[in-house]
């Protein structure tokens, strides 16, 4: 079996397109923009590329874009201030401190003063216990990508199907978990300690790997015909020494003979992010605005 692959890149544009025709209308009908502010702080390289497409995309989407830089040096109490602006801001529908922050950053102290009605990440406690009972908050934006993905291959509905979500952090993992549960498959979360990890992996119907252990996920870890979705995204040495090259946490090539349908990366899971954020920005300005919040 050789898998269909997810083009991530592709199913992105379509969402971003989407976002932009509804916040014309909105323009339209009620004179409302939504604006997102991002927050980068210091020097890490991959970071201000995210940060550059983030205001770039927002730009195209018709809506605004609000960018605050501070220096790697910068005290913690100047980051805590800007997020206090910005939560007083009306102008701003959407906040989001753009991840990691240097060492002597405290990140659960910034998410946490952080308006959970502009939390477009979906970090805040608030939005995390939202999405853990099943009410209506903001989801982050990698899950929620990969769960669009999935949806497209799979149909709307995924009751009963086995989900194996490799890794537990609180910004990939868990909130995938938990959307997975939502749609009532089965899920298992695995991790560091988990024991054999390939059995476990063989039984899921859907398989997200989101560990950060380039090409981890192997070919016989898959079950025949899986929807694998590679969260990973790691830089290792070309094997000629001349540089770097991104890998997932999943063998492709290996799980691709195996799978049914499988993500790339890069294009796969990536630019959905960045697309679901702008489509949490459509849903928060929305939602304070007292409108329906459209469904993408
Ligand atoms: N506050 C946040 N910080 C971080 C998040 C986040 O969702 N919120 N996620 C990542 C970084 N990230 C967005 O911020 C992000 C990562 C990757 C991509 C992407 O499009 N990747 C491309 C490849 C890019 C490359 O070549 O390096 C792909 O997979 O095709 C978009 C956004 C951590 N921080
Ligand atoms: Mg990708």
């Amino acid at each position: 079996m050789t898998a269909a692959i997810i083009d991530g890149k592709a199913f992105a544009a379509g969402l971003r397109q989407r976002v932009a025709q509804h916040v014309a209308r909105l323009r339209e009908d009620h004179g409302l923009v939504p604006g997102l502010a991002v927050v980068l702080v210091g020097d890490d390289p991959a970071s201000h590329v995210y940060v550059r497409n983030k205001g770039e995309q927002t730009k195209a989407a018709g809506m605004n874009s609000f960018e605050f830089r501070l220096p790697d040096d910068a005290p913690e109490s100047a980051l805590l201030e800007r997020v206090a602006a910005l939560n007083a801001d009306p102008a701003v529908h959407g906040i989001l401190v753009q991840l990691p922050l240097p060492k002597h950053m405290d990140a659960a102290k910034v998410i946490d003063l952080i308006d959970p009605a502009k939390d477009v990440d979906g970090f805040h406690v608030v939005n995390a216990g939202k999405l853990a009972v099943g009410a209506d908050g903001i989801v982050p934006c990698t899950p929620l990508g990969c769960l669009m993905l999935i949806r497209d291959r799979l149909g709307p509905r995924l009751a009963g199907l086995n989900a194996v979500v490799i890794g537990r952090s609180n910004i990939v993992g868990k909130p995938m978990a938990q959307l997975l549960l939502r749609e009532s498959c089965t899920v298992t979360v695995a991790h560091s300690k988990t024991r054999d990890l390939p059995a476990l992996a063989r039984s899921a119907d859907i398989l997200v790997a989101a560990v950060g252990v380039p090409e981890m996920v192997k070919g016989d870890w898959v079950k025949p015909g899986a929807v694998v979705i590679d969260v990973g995204m790691n830089r290792i040495p070309k094997a000629d020494g001349s540089g770097t090259r991104l890998v997932g946490d999943v063998a492709f090539a290996e799980a691709a003979a195996v799978a049914g349908h499988i993500t790339p990366v890069p294009g796969g899971v990536g630019p959905m992010t960045i697309a679901c954020l702008l489509a949490n920005t459509l849903t928060a300005a929305c939602a304070r605005a007292g409108l329906p919040v459209p469904a993408l």
